[in-house]
């Protein structure tokens, strides 16, 4: 956690740096970075190589397929990147990381900073990984061309964590995913018009009615819980259903089956 006024600072450190723009440049990040709120820095590693050719791979001891990422161009640019945060925590993205969770995000959020690696190629020599990264996270079982992608999926979701980013802090899109819809799916959302293909929007959305907006809302999340993701329905049954929840979900498993 940063106080106020210091920005929430995270150093990507890559072979690409443009790709930063994706959240230098757009949306709610973008904003917090020209607020001070967030400060997105990148390292390249290839600056820190000293041959002509500016070396940043090389083959893997014991043959095979690809390239492997160089440990001192590395090494080099992790240190230039603690350097400027010497507190942050030092991830590797990668395949071989605990998953990315929203607790996790909230961790991170409290965290003085990030320092972010990632790979291409094959991957980095592990003498790398076992001198300088804290821990790996990864976003997903599906292979990928670079670690880029999931660090700015890492940053995207760890920058709303950060107080003020959201600007309204009590706003209905903070507590949205947190508190009463904690670990829910969102219910469906609707916009003028009223009317589309002669679908219409769920009346009790237009009847002004708040409370019974907010029971339909809930049990809408409940229930789309309860169809595509049974195992966040069980971390939020850990947790313990209120008496309403369980009702306003046999509710809805009970209008499924008529
Ligand atoms: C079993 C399975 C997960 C399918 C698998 C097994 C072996 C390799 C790969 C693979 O994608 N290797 C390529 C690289 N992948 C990632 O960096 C990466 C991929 C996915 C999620 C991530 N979250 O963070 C970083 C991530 C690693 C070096 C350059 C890119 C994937």
């Amino acid at each position: 956690m940063t106080t106020d006024s210091t920005p929430y600072t995270v150093t990507l450190v890559t072979l690409f740096p443009e790709m930063a723009r994706a959240i230098t440049d757009f949306g709610v990040t973008r904003r917090a970075v020209d607020n001070g709120q967030l400060q997105v820095e990148t390292v390249n590693p290839r600056d820190f190589t000293e041959d002509r050719h500016r070396t940043v791979d090389d083959r893997p001891f014991g043959g095979g397929p690809g390239m492997v990422m160089k440990v001192d161009p590395l090494a080099k640019a992790l240190q230039s990147a603690r350097a400027a945060n010497p507190a942050a925590t030092v991830i590797y993205l990668s395949p071989q990381g605990q998953p990315l969770t929203q607790a996790k995000a909230e961790a991170l959020a409290k965290q003085p900073g990030l320092v972010l690696l990632a790979g291409r190629y094959e991957g980095v020599d592990e003498r790398l990984l076992d001198a300088e990264v804290d821990e790996q996270i990864s976003i997903g079982d599906y292979v990928l061309s670079g670690g880029e992608l999931p660090a700015l999926v890492l940053i995207d979701a760890v920058s709303r964590l950060i107080p003020g980013v959201l600007g309204h802090q009590d706003s209905a899109e903070q507590d949205s995913f947190s508190g009463e819809f904690e670990n829910l799916l969102d219910c469906p959302h609707y916009t003028r018009p009223e009317v589309y293909n002669g679908q219409a929007v769920p009346p009790v959305l237009l009847s002004g009615n708040h409370e019974l907006i907010r029971r339909w809302r809930l049990k809408q999340a409940l229930g789309r819980t309860w169809q595509q993701r049974p195992d966040l329905l069980e971390r939020r049954r850990a947790r313990g259903l209120s008496k309403e929840e369980q009702q306003l979900l046999d509710e809805y498993i009970a209008e499924q089956s008529s």
